[in-house]
């Protein structure tokens, strides 16, 4: 059953991913306002009364500010592996009300029709996970807010249609900029955040066949351009010998770079288009 989805939002102002397949709605993570989730999903056409369910990759505000007010008012359950419910019930608004659900990590749950799979990421929470979206034999993967791609998520990854990855920054300008140099040491540190280069390194080694499109996702406003990642990525890519396919193009040859936003939604991806 045909998969798609599109990423409302990415990036350290709020981060939410819209998945369905014909029967199963889901939503990955909830990092902005409940207000500001509803008008995004709106403007795909959808809305939280449909929602069956918030998977939550990890505890930054990035990715559950909107979580409690959201998950209450369309009681929706929520997802996510015990040491993360840990966090939540510490810092999520009343918790208490909010329909609880245990994901462990590196196992499957079924909605439906849709099974997802989450895993390991490399990042300073209490247990961040990326996931997997299988429906029928096609399969969507999210890894972002990960310092560092493990050869099992390589392998994991590689094994997909379309991934999400994240490419945060570029490393000159973060050395270059204003944050104080311990946020700069975090995020340039296998616990932090992606950079382009290091986004790249990691997709050679994960094309392999199967990925045709890879969004680029949780870009920083402040260290990096949408141009710039594109650029560093499609170098690094093309001097091992992969080509990048043309975005929109029916036919594309190679990996296509798909581009997220911080303020408005990608448009819908279907996986099943070439
Ligand atoms: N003063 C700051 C600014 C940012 N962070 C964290 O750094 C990461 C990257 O942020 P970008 O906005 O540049 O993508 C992210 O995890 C921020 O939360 C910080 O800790 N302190």
């Amino acid at each position: 059953m045909g998969l798609r989805f599109s990423v409302l939002a990415s990036g350290s102002t709020g981060n939410a991913l819209l998945i369905e397949n014909r029967e199963v709605r889901l939503l990955v993570d909830a990092g902005l306002s409940a207000k500001k989730i509803d008008q995004l999903l709106a403007s795909r056409e959808r809305d939280g009364s449909r929602i069956d369910g918030i998977l939550v990759t990890h505890e930054h505000s990035d990715h559950i500010k909107g979580i409690s007010v959201f998950a209450r008012k369309y009681q929706i359950p929520v997802y996510a592996n015990e040491r993360t419910w840990q966090e939540l019930e510490r810092l999520l608004p009343k918790s208490e009300f909010i329909e609880r659900r245990v994901f462990r990590t590196g196992e499957r749950l079924d909605f439906g029709s849709m099974t997802v799979e989450s895993f390991e990421t490399s990042h300073d929470a209490a247990e961040p996970v990326g996931y997997r979206f299988h429906s029928g034999d096609q399969i969507l993967s999210l890894a972002t807010d990960t310092g560092y791609v493990s050869d099992k998520m390589k392998a994991l990854l590689a094994d997909s249609d379309v991934l999400i990855l994240e490419a945060n920054h570029d490393v000159e300008m973060l050395r270059a900029g204003s944050y104080p140099w311990n946020v700069k040491r975090r995020i340039l540190s296998d616990n932090g955040h992606l950079s382009n280069d290091a986004a790249a390194e990691a997709l050679c080694d994960m094309l392999t066949g199967r990925i045709r499109r890879v969004y680029m996702a949780h870009l920083s406003r402040h260290h990096n351009l949408l141009d710039l990642a594109r650029l560093t990525m499609s170098n690094i890519l093309q001097e091992r010998g992969f080509q990048i396919g043309a975005a929109g193009s029916m036919n594309a040859k190679g990996v296509v770079l798909m581009d997220t936003y911080h303020d408005r939604p990608t448009e819908w991806d279907d996986l099943l288009l070439a």
